[in-house]
């Protein structure tokens, strides 16, 4: 098993090191086009190895797409971080450029690869990635809602003062700041639904606190997150390897689910060897539907952007 992860900044690297600690794929290339850092980094990874005792081989490579040849799997982060006080959305400029240039070089050299695409405006960076290689759809996943419920369970865990693992809670939709829909109506405590044990004032705010979950980082960062953002997409990338089954919310085309066609969104898929494999309806209610209908026009809007770059 190879995988390759573009962008060698703070996603990228923290996403390859959760992946080689826990032994997904026997090469893990990393690519910057940044002169040195792919290198430096890799063999700042390697240089951990003895001490974690894995046996992942990472190597770096500035720009020299030869190095990915034949990847199972490809991670792209390249691309611009967003700054405090900045959309995602803002990012599409730079970013689309970018994308695109990275998952045409990829396909060259790696025409079986399942893509994985982090860079933001993320769901329309995926839209961009299937348009530009002409993959079949399911090769195709974008990272928003693995972060995204992590990130709700986080917010909910704080109020309930339990496990963030005890619970259960997914989030859909796009993965903007206005656009996520962290379905709380359907978020589980051990079985039992979340709801019971919370005010609706307190429901609010942990839907507010989610929503803007990446906004509040960066503010305090001063560049968005790479912890939990590295984890999601280690995670998705286990679930593809290891053939896992997981279900989890991804960005995917939908061509008629969630009422939705030609766009690029977050639902629940199942994640397997195959990229996603099954789109799961969860059977959303009025009002979620509205939301999803109202988060999906807004991503519409910002891949209709793309045709004036
Ligand atoms: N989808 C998500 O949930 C999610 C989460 C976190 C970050 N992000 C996004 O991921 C991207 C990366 O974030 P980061 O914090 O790692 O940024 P970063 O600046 O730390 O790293 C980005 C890296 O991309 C490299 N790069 C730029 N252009 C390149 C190219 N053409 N080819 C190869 N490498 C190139 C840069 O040299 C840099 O090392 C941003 O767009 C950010 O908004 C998305
Ligand atoms: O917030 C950002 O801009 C980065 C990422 O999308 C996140 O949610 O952490």
């Amino acid at each position: 098993m190879k995988i390759t992860v573009v962008g060698a900044g703070a996603v990228g690297a923290t996403c390859a090191d959760n992946i080689a600690r826990k032994e997904l794929c026997q090469e893990l290339v990393l690519l910057d086009i940044k002169e040195g850092i792919a290198e430096g980094k890799a063999q700042d990874m390697m240089q951990t190895a003895a001490l974690l005792g894995f046996d992942t081989r990472i190597t770096g490579s500035t720009n020299d797409y030869t190095k990915t040849a034949n990847s199972d799997v490809v991670v792209i982060t390249s691309g611009l971080p967003r700054k405090p006080g900045m959309t995602r959305e803002e990012l599409i400029g730079v970013n689309a450029g970018i994308v695109k240039g990275v998952a045409e070089n990829i396909l060259k050299y790696s025409p079986n690869a399942i893509f994985i695409i982090i860079s933001n405006p993320m769901d329309t960076m995926t839209y961009l990635t299937l348009q530009a290689t002409g993959l079949p759809k399911h090769r195709v996943i974008g990272m928003g809602g693995a972060l995204d419920s992590s990130r709700f369970r986080y917010q909910l865990s704080q109020h309930l003062g339990c496990s963030p693992a005890d619970l259960n809670a997914v989030v859909v939709g796009g993965h903007g700041d206005t656009t996520m829909i962290p379905l709380i109506r359907m978020a589980t405590w051990n079985s039992v639904p979340v709801t019971k044990f919370l005010s609706a004032e307190q429901q609010q705010q942990i839907i507010n606190d989610t929503m803007v979950g990446g906004a509040t980082l960066t503010k305090l960062i001063g560049t968005s997150a790479w912890y939990a953002p590295g984890a999601a997409c280690a995670s998705m990338v286990e679930s593809i390897v290891r053939d896992e089954k997981k279900l989890i919310s991804c960005c995917v085309y939908l061509e008629g689910e969630y009422g939705q066609k030609d766009i690029c969104l977050g639902v629940p898929v199942i994640i397997g060897k195959n990229g996603w494999e099954k789109i799961i309806d969860f059977d959303l209610n009025e009002e979620e539907k509205a939301a999803f209908a109202k988060s999906a026009a807004a991503v519409r809007s910002m891949n209709d952007v793309l045709k004036t770059l």
